[in-house]
């Protein structure tokens, strides 16, 4: 059975929580779209699709008792880098607004992503060698979209199709959603993968290690410069230093066409606590400083491709 980070019940949503995993597989019943907007916030649900369509569920939710743009400022409210959510939300008060079935249409986002996943994964798996090493950040999986994902989904096609592929998971600070996510997704499916600290991938790229890196996106400039999970702005520099193929895998509701320069991407910055401690284990002295920003910006140039379920665009040959 596939992964999925949430399921619509009709009146409620529910939802995977994924601050529990990989140790508990707990599921939150969310009744109205602060639940829902706190599950965004406190990254219970995380990834650019999954916030997405979470929001559209959220949006349903809140209407049946709050006006529709108080709903809709509430969910768009919670974290400000990932595109998803914005055009999500947009697209459901336009449903509204035209007289549609808000549900039918928060149930068609979620078909879409799904659908432009297992889209992207035919695409992008002939990118990857049989016998290949990929090296991944952060989580890019079921857990992160609407089901199968974007640069895991390539990865996972590209293990189905027949090939021998093994992943270098990048664990992710300090949310860990490599570690603790992207392992798990992978040992469910037995795609054979090893976590490694973040500041191990520049070593294997020298050695030889890494045939290609796959990531996804949060929000993609009409340039094609990539707002990622932080950390991803330098494995795209190590890869060109080494001649490592770099792909960003996304859907085309991460393209925010308002936005030339990355540089104008709004990158969300959260708590100092989140970098100093980890499920009640301290990690750093708590009358220390810390810099929590949650996401970075890739230039189009260190991008060999963007892999979108419309086609492949090269962006350097
Ligand atoms: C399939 S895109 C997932 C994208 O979202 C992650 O961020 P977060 O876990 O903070 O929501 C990360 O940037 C991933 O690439």
């Amino acid at each position: 059975m596939e992964v999925k980070a949430f399921y619509w019940k009709g009146d409620h949503l529910l939802l995977l929580d994924q601050r529990e995993l990989p140790e508990r597989e707990v599921w939150l019943k969310l009744t109205d779209h602060l639940q829902v907007a706190d599950a965004i916030k406190s990254m219970a649900v995380r990834g650019a699709p999954a916030i997405g369509c979470v929001a559209s569920y959220g949006f349903i939710l809140g209407i049946k008792k709050e006006d529709p743009q108080k709903v809709y400022q509430v969910l768009r409210n919670t974290r400000p880098t990932a595109y998803n959510l914005f055009w999500a939300l947009e697209r459901m008060m336009k449903a509204l607004k035209e007289g549609k079935d808000p549900e039918k249409e928060a149930m068609s986002i979620e078909q879409e992503d799904y659908n432009a996943n297992r889209r992207m994964g035919e695409l992008g798996k002939d990118l990857i060698p049989d016998g290949a090493n990929v090296l991944t950040h952060c989580n890019t999986g079921a857990l992160a979209t609407a089901g199968w994902g974007t640069a895991l989904g390539v990865i996972r096609s590209a293990h189905y199709s027949g090939k021998k592929v093994h992943v270098f998971v990048n664990e992710t600070r300090p949310y860990l959603q490599g570690s603790r996510l992207t392992a798990w997704e992978l040992l469910k499916e037995g795609i054979p993968h090893t976590v490694i600290t973040d500041m191990t991938a520049g070593f294997l790229m020298k050695k030889g290690l890494i045939d290609a890196v796959l990531v996804g996106a949060d929000r993609i400039t009409k340039r094609g410069d990539v707002a990622n999970k932080i950390g991803t702005y330098t494995l795209s520099v190590l890869a060109k230093a080494h001649g490592v193929p770099f792909y960003v895998v996304a859907p085309t509701s991460t393209f925010d066409p308002n936005i030339e320069s990355g540089e104008d991407i709004p990158i969300e910055e959260r708590s100092e606590e989140e970098v100093k401690s980890f499920k009640n284990c301290t990690l750093a002295p708590k009358e220390s400083r810390a810099l929590h920003l949650a996401f970075d910006i890739t230039p189009a140039e260190n991008i060999t491709a963007i892999i979108t379920e419309e086609g492949i665009k090269y962006i350097k040959p």
